[in-house]
């Protein structure tokens, strides 16, 4: 192989992340081009609903696998907390690499934290899973939908829409906008979507060479605790409308996952934590999927999904 095309979605922080695997991927294979092929999804079109009313993450990766599909692009670069649980057949993940900062950020042009905000702020994020979290912890904020790449949030977050956002710490450090993080919320407070910071490329099944040449890319640790936390969503049927959080560590070779269910209230919040040797990733994602439905996840999203 001397030519390869990656497919990304254009908003900026894709596009870094896609400029990231090139030149990743120059720096081991000298002789390699890499281009890139910038795309606009239908997740970055629709911005006036949230993301759980006009059918999900999908939306983020339908034009990019059509792409590698009808041999335009190579390769498509995904944060891979957009990429559905259960890839279309004829599609395969060649590697997940090293996991970025796997927290939520606050943001804030007049508050330092979260307990800081006065009752009644007016706090932005359009995900179910931050938001059940935070009206658990702070049943007195105002909690708004919040839609649109991270530059265009931190636009309306300046414009006064908003006294405080959450995002993802990765998308803001990716993009060199670490300063704009006033506070990093804990795992245990905020419990990370399922792969959030971590990045995975996509390719066509079938392209052994592709996969052998992507292989240096894959992280075995951040490959583990991600499978970990896959494994346990597709169990539960996760889907955008579900609010629900799952995230892996490895200490030595054991793989700890914890997870959550809740309603969107954050009234009920089901959780479970399961540790395993880190070869039965998915197998410790399923028992952990298995003890929150023990608890009752099931008449949960049952009762959303109505
Ligand atoms: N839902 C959009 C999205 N997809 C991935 C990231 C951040 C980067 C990552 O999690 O790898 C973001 C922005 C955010 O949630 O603030």
């Amino acid at each position: 192989m001397t030519q390869l095309v990656i497919a990304s979605r254009e908003s900026p922080l894709a596009m870094w992340q896609a400029e990231h695997i090139r030149d990743r991927l120059t720096g081991l294979y000298p002789d390699l081009q890499v281009s890139i092929l910038g795309m606009t999804t239908q997740g970055d079109q629709i911005l006036d609903k949230t993301l759980n009313k006009i059918g999900g993450k999908g939306l983020f990766v339908k034009e990019l696998e059509q792409a590698l599909a009808d041999g335009r692009a190579d390769l498509a670069v995904h944060s891979i907390k957009d990429v559905p649980m259960e890839l279309p057949d004829g599609f395969a993940l060649a590697a997940i690499c090293e996991r970025e900062d796997p927290r939520d950020a606050f943001v804030s042009n007049s508050y330092a934290s979260l307990a800081e905000l006065p009752p009644g702020s007016v706090v932005g994020t359009s995900s179910l899973r931050r938001e059940c979290q935070l009206r658990a912890r702070f049943p007195q904020l105002d909690v708004r939908p919040l839609r649109g790449n991270v530059q265009t949030r931190l636009r309306k977050l300046d414009e006064g829409e908003y006294d405080a956002i959450l995002l993802a710490a990765a998308g803001l450090k990716r993009l060199k906008l670490d300063a704009r993080i006033r506070a990093e919320l804990s795992p245990a407070d905020s419990l990370p979507a399922v792969g959030q910071g971590a990045l995975g490329i996509e390719i066509r099944a079938g392209r052994p060479d592709l996969m052998a040449l992507l292989a240096p890319l894959n992280h075995p640790v951040t490959y583990a605790c991600v499978s970990a936390e896959r494994a346990m969503s597709r169990a539960l049927g996760g889907s955008c409308q579900v609010p629900l959080g799952g995230y892996a560590t490895q200490d030595g070779d054991q793989l700890t996952l914890r997870g959550f269910v809740a309603t969107t209230d954050g009234r009920t919040m089901l959780t479970a934590e399961v540790s395993a040797p880190a070869e039965y990733a998915d197998a410790l994602g399923r028992a952990v999927a298995r003890k929150l439905l023990d608890q009752g996840a099931d008449d949960i999203m049952a009762a959303l999904l109505d």
